[in-house]
């Protein structure tokens, strides 16, 4: 039997050489399964003929993207960067915001999916704990959804600013402090975790967390408003949807306003806008975004590879 030798937290450990679990990394990297499942039974004929009875994951990984980048290099790149973020020995802390309906929560899960992160969680799950804890009367604002956060502003603003983004800020501003809890929660403990939604705003979230190497932001946009809108009917096609279509579409021009509002913030403090126009191409923008700025090494590696 082959055997895999890997380290968890200092520590050796050894597990059986399995081709399900190799396939599966492959699959994440965009092979199709099938030929992932071939592929990973070339490597173990591999292994046998060399007569290997025990490797370590570094020297698997070596020739699993030395064979592969004879086969097709681009999946052989996705792979090894991949390995490169899941290699990072702090947890990874990916933060993905946008208006509503821009496609957050379904990137979200990929970007999880494709990282092998366990953990995920959307903001409005975090803005329904803390309706739970303060009243409608104290923060009346919380109980709205962001874009009609400003029908709730208690002394409507001065003609000149655009009630929709106060109230949006107010909004975003209270469930901020439900996301820093959780940012905090994972970090103590260890765990990578994807946070997405609505209130992942930059210049919202402290800045001694989001600055953290291991932390980084996204914020999708869909620059074309007709796609933007055709989105919410393909969401309210989904048959387990249970939001109504009517109100999206009724507020979509506030939407529209808190998605130009998403821009401007990310362009002042930095954070990179992803259109989601392609599901494959917004998930390797974010891959190739962590192993450039959230990963050391990450450059030395995309080099290695171009
Ligand atoms: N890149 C994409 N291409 C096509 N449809 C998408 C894409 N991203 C998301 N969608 C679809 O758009 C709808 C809204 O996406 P969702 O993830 O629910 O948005 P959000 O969480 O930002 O409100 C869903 O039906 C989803 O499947
Ligand atoms: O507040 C909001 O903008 C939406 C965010 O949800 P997504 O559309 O981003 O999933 O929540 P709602 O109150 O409509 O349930």
């Amino acid at each position: 039997m082959i055997m895999v030798q890997g380290e968890v937290s200092g520590k050796k450990y050894t597990e059986p050489f399995s081709k399900g679990v190799l396939a599966r990394s492959l699959t994440r990297a965009e092979m199709d399964p099938n030929k992932a499942y071939t592929f990973a039974s070339k490597i173990e004929a591999y292994l046998k003929k060399k007569n290997i009875d025990l490797i370590t994951i570094d020297e698997l990984v070596e020739i699993v993207f030395n064979k592969l980048k004879k086969e097709d290099k681009e999946i052989a790149e996705k792979y090894m960067l991949w390995r490169r973020i899941r290699e990072h020995k702090e947890p990874l802390i990916i933060l993905i915001g946008g208006a509503s309906g821009v496609g957050t929560s379904s990137i979200a899960f990929e970007v999880a999916n494709r990282l092998g992160i366990r953990n995920m969680i959307s903001t409005d799950m975090i803005r329904e704990v803390m309706r739970k804890i303060v009243s409608r009367d104290l923060l009346p604002s919380l109980y709205e959804s962001s874009y009609t956060a400003y029908q709730s502003l208690r002394i409507p603003p001065p003609p000149e600013l655009d009630e929709v983004l106060i109230g949006f800020r107010d909004h975003v501003d209270t469930v901020s402090v439900g996301v820093e809890a959780v940012i905090e929660r994972a970090l103590k403990e260890g765990i990578s975790i994807v946070i997405e939604g609505v209130h992942i705003v930059p210049g919202f979230i402290r800045e001694d967390l989001v600055n953290k190497e291991n932390v980084a932001m996204f914020v999708l946009t869909v620059p074309d408003e007709n796609i933007h809108k055709g989105r919410f009917y393909s969401r309210c096609r989904q048959t387990w949807a249970r939001r109504p279509l009517k109100r999206y579409i009724s507020y979509f021009w506030a939407i529209r306003r808190i998605h130009k509002y998403f821009e401007a913030q990310a362009r002042k403090y930095n954070v990179p806008v992803i259109e989601n126009i392609d599901v494959v191409t917004t998930i390797d923008s974010i891959i190739k975004s962590l192993t450039k700025t959230t990963v050391k090494g990450g450059k030395e590696v995309a080099e290695e590879i171009g």
